[in-house]
């Protein structure tokens, strides 16, 4: 068993206790707790991933929820544990939640709660950013400027890609995926082509309107296609994003096939989760072509890299920061305490995950509902009617 971790306290007889097993950017959510007659407990140990002991002894014997991090492993032992201690709300601080067992939470009647829709632009803005960063070699360029390297303009110096005009393929259309398109679209001009198991009408739609925008401004219209695989997004796209949940249909998507399937000047942006490319074939990949460029969020063994990734000048890489801007960071903190507080108040379940904006507005008391829980149905929690 671990020792007991260290922590901060705020409002320390309020009736209910709240643990929040790291600091969250912000202080709305902190408050939103105490108003509502919570004990808030913060965990601030400086270790960075905390283990499932630790998060045991967070817990104690007497726990109304938790709002945990993308980086704990939320399966049965610790559902066990909160349940013991009372608890009936967890949240991940994170709209992906492939670090929680849901059957365990199912099990123990823990409702468990994410943060969609307020990290949509954010993180497709950062995908935006790898892709523009890899197509134009920008941390290439940037290291060797600094190694005083730079001794003139030359025809050939860090030669990349133009956008304008080719094909951005996105894998995962959901609202990330959606919104990074629309990015790539609009921006840069590009065509699409998506694979998602869902057809994106609002999107195509998008595309549609804006190719005739163009069109009618004398210029060359964009156009989109819905792949019927993904092999046919792989074959056919020069930028191509990942933005799929991860589950079983997604584990190393992105494998040595999938690589070889792929032009062999593409570039390949992952800010969905580490397992969806298998890292070490990425590795092999770029070694063989390079010519071919990634833009990584996120890592098979995250915090780590497969052996050879950080050399790879082909590679460009960045710790897990996606939706790491002010505004997304605090709201989600906002909408993972609200998670927790709206099962612990018995509230019911908002009915649209995708419509989170009023619980965001800091000049209204947000609705009495839990923004998004992820087993509802399964535990049987009723919808608000908001
Ligand atoms: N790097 C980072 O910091 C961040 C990573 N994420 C990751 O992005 C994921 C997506 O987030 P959202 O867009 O909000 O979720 P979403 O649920 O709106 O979109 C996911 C899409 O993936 C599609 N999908 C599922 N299985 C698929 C398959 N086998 N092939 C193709 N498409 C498939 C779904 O139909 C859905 O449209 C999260 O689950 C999370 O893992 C999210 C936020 C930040
Ligand atoms: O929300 C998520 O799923 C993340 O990866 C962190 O923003």
């Amino acid at each position: 068993m671990a020792k007991p971790v260290s922590i901060q306290v705020w409002n320390p007889n309020g009736k209910y206790r709240v643990i929040s097993t790291k600091p969250m950017p912000g202080t709305r959510w902190i408050n939103l707790l105490i108003e509502q007659d919570c004990r808030v407990e913060i965990c601030t140990e400086k270790k960075t991933i905390l283990s499932v002991d630790d998060i045991i002894a967070l817990i104690g014997n007497k726990c109304d929820g938790v709002i945990g991090q993308l980086t704990e492993d939320w399966g049965d032992t610790l559902f066990a544990a909160l349940s013991r201690a009372g608890g009936k709300a967890f949240s991940n601080m994170a709209v992906g939640y492939n670090n929680v067992d849901v059957n365990a939470a199912n099990k123990h009647g823990v409702a468990v709660g994410n943060t969609p829709g307020v990290l949509t632009e954010t993180t497709a803005e950062l995908a935006a950013s790898l892709s523009l960063a890899a197509s134009r070699r920008i941390v290439e360029a940037d290291e060797f400027m600094r190694a005083g390297l730079y001794d003139g303009w030359l025809p050939h110096l860090f030669v990349g890609n133009l956008l304008k005009g080719q094909t951005v393929g996105v894998i995962g259309a959901g609202r990330i995926g959606s919104a990074y398109a629309r990015m790539m679209v609009e921006g840069f001009k590009m065509n699409l082509i998506y694979y998602d198991l869902y057809q994106s009408t609002r999107l195509e739609k998008f595309v549609t309107a804006y190719g005739e925008f163009l069109k009618s401004n004398g210029e060359q219209p964009v156009y989109w296609k819905r792949a019927s695989t993904m092999e046919e997004v792989l074959r056919e796209a020069d930028v191509i994003s990942l933005h799929p949940v991860l589950d079983k249909t997604t584990y190393h998507l992105i494998n040595k096939d999938s690589l070889a399937t792929m032009k062999k000047e593409a570039i390949l942006v992952n800010c969905s989760r580490g397992p969806v490319v298998d890292e070490v074939a990425l590795v092999e990949h770029l070694k063989q072509n390079p010519m071919f460029r990634v833009g990584l969020d996120v890592f098979e063994d995250e915090p780590f890299m497969k052996p050879g990734l950080a050399e790879m000048k082909n590679a460009v890489v960045v710790p897990h920061i996606a939706s790491a801007s002010k505004w997304t960071r605090e709201g989600m903190a906002t909408l993972a305490a609200l998670n927790v507080l709206g099962k612990i108040k018995g509230y019911p379940i908002w009915s649209d995950p995708n419509r989170v904006e009023p619980f965001l507005n800091e000049n209204s008391p947000p609705p009495a509902a839990c923004p998004s829980i992820v087993n509802a149905k399964a535990l049987g929690l009723p919808v608000s009617k908001l």
